[in-house]
C-alpha cells in the first residue's frame, strides 16, 4: 500500500522560487498541502499573503487556507529587509496580477502552526521558506509545539561558504536571526538546508525554454515570472541559471534521500558584523570548557545533495501540470 502523503504546511514569502515550491507540492503525491502561512522575506508580510492568495488561486486550490505571519521580527524590528530587488517589486515578476479574491483566516501563522500540530501530534512537517519567524512565535506561544510538530526543514543558512546579503549571512537567516536561533536550539526535529547545497541545483536557461515548450499550467506561468529572477542572477552571479532554493528545500521533504547530512548544534549570531551567521559544531570534538552550544540539542544540516535528481523532479512535475 502506498504511503499516505505527508500532511505539509509552508511558510512562505513569495517569491518566484517560492512559487516554484509551492507549484511543486500541489504536484507532488508524496504531499498533501495543508496551509500556507505568510512571512516577511522576498516581500513584505502583507503582499506575501497577498501572493500566497494568488498562486492558490492560479492552481485552482483556493480549499488551502493561508494564514498570515507576523510583520516584524521576533524583537518587534520593524526595520526589515526584503529582496525585493530578487524577485521583484510585487515578488511574482512585476506582472502586476490581479488582486486575489480570497482572503486569509482568521488565525495568526503561529497560532495555526499550533493547532496543526496539536491536531496531528507528529504527522506534520513544516517546510520553512522565508524568516523564521512564525515558527519562533509557535515555539514561544506553546511549549508542547516543538515535541508536536513532526518535522521542520528550513531554508536558512551558509554552512562553511558565504552567505548571499553578505559574506557572513544568508537571506532568510538575516532576516530574523533571534527567530532563527530560537528554532535551531528548540529541540525540534530540524532539517536545514542552506545555500552550500541549493547553489548546486540550477535551473538553466535551457531549462526554462523546455518549460516554455511543454504545456504545463504551472511551467507556464512561470516561465512569465522567471525572467526577473534570471536577470537578477546574471548581475549578482553573472551566470545565465538560477538557484533553485525553494524547490530544493520542498523536495527534501518529499524525499530524504536525495540529501546527506551531518547532525550537530548550530548557534546562530544574532549581533555584530556577523549577524545572521549559522554555526554547525559537528560534536565530532569535546570541548574541555562549556560554550554557547554546550548541551543544546541538536538538528541535521544539509551538506551533500543529488542536483540532477532534484533538476529531473522539478521539471517532470512542472512540465505535466
Ligand atoms: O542575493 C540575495 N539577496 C537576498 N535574497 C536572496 C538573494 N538571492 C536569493 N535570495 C532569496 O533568498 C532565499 C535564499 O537565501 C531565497 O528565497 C531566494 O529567492
Amino acid at each position: 500500500m502506498a504511503a499516505q502523503p505527508k500532511k505539509i504546511i509552508i511558510d512562505t514569502d513569495p517569491g518566484i522560487d517560492d512559487a516554484m515550491a509551492i507549484f511543486l507540492a500541489l504536484r507532488s503525491p508524496e504531499v498533501e498541502l495543508i496551509g500556507l502561512t505568510t512571512i516577511f522575506g522576498n516581500v513584505y508580510t502583507t503582499l506575501a499573503t497577498r501572493n500566497a492568495l494568488h498562486l492558490l488561486e492560479v492552481a485552482g486550490r483556493t480549499d488551502i487556507p493561508v494564514a498570515e505571519g507576523s510583520h516584524v521580527t521576533i524583537t518587534k524590528d520593524m526595520k526589515l529587509r526584503v529582496a525585493d530587488f530578487v524577485h521583484g517589486a510585487d515578488g511574482l515578476g512585476n506582472q502586476n496580477f490581479p488582486r486575489p479574491k480570497g482572503e486569509p483566516i482568521e488565525q495568526s501563522a503561529a497560532a495555526f502552526l499550533i493547532e496543526q500540530a496539536n491536531l496531528y501530534p507528529g504527522k506534520v512537517t513544516v517546510v520553512a521558506l522565508g524568516a523564521l519567524t512564525n515558527i519562533a512565535l509557535a515555539i514561544q506561544q506553546d511549549p508542547a509545539f516543538s515535541k508536536n510538530i513532526g518535522q521542520i526543514i528550513l531554508l536558512g543558512g551558509a554552512f562553511a561558504i558565504n552567505g548571499n546579503v553578505n559574506p557572513a549571512a544568508e537571506a532568510n537567516i538575516f532576516g530574523d536571526p533571534d527567530a532563527a536561533d530560537i528554532v535551531f536550539t528548540s529541540g525540534a526535529d530540524v532539517v536545514a538546508v542552506g545555500l552550500n547545497v541549493t547553489h548546486q541545483v540550477v535551473l538553466t536557461d535551457d531549462d526554462r525554454q523546455k518549460l516554455a515548450r511543454s504545456d504545463g499550467k504551472f511551467a507556464q506561468y512561470l516561465c512569465k515570472i522567471l525572467e526577473v529572477y534570471f536577470s537578477y542572477h546574471d548581475y549578482a552571479y553573472n551566470t545565465k541559471g538560477v538557484f533553485l532554493h525553494d524547490p530544493t528545500t520542498l523536495l527534501a521533504a518529499v524525499d530524504p534521500s536525495l540529501m546527506t547530512y551531518a547532525k550537530g548544534v548550530v548557534r546562530v549570531q544574532t549581533s555584530g558584523i556577523t549577524r545572521g551567521l549559522t554555526l554547525l559544531h559537528d560534536t565530532q570534538k569535546r570541548f574541555g570548557e562549556v560554550t554557547e552550544w554546550s548541551d543544546k540539542p541538536t538538528v541535521k544540516v544539509a551538506v551533500t545533495v543529488d542536483a540532477p535528481a532534484i533538476l529531473n523532479l522539478v521539471m517532470e512535475r512542472l512540465m505535466d501540470s
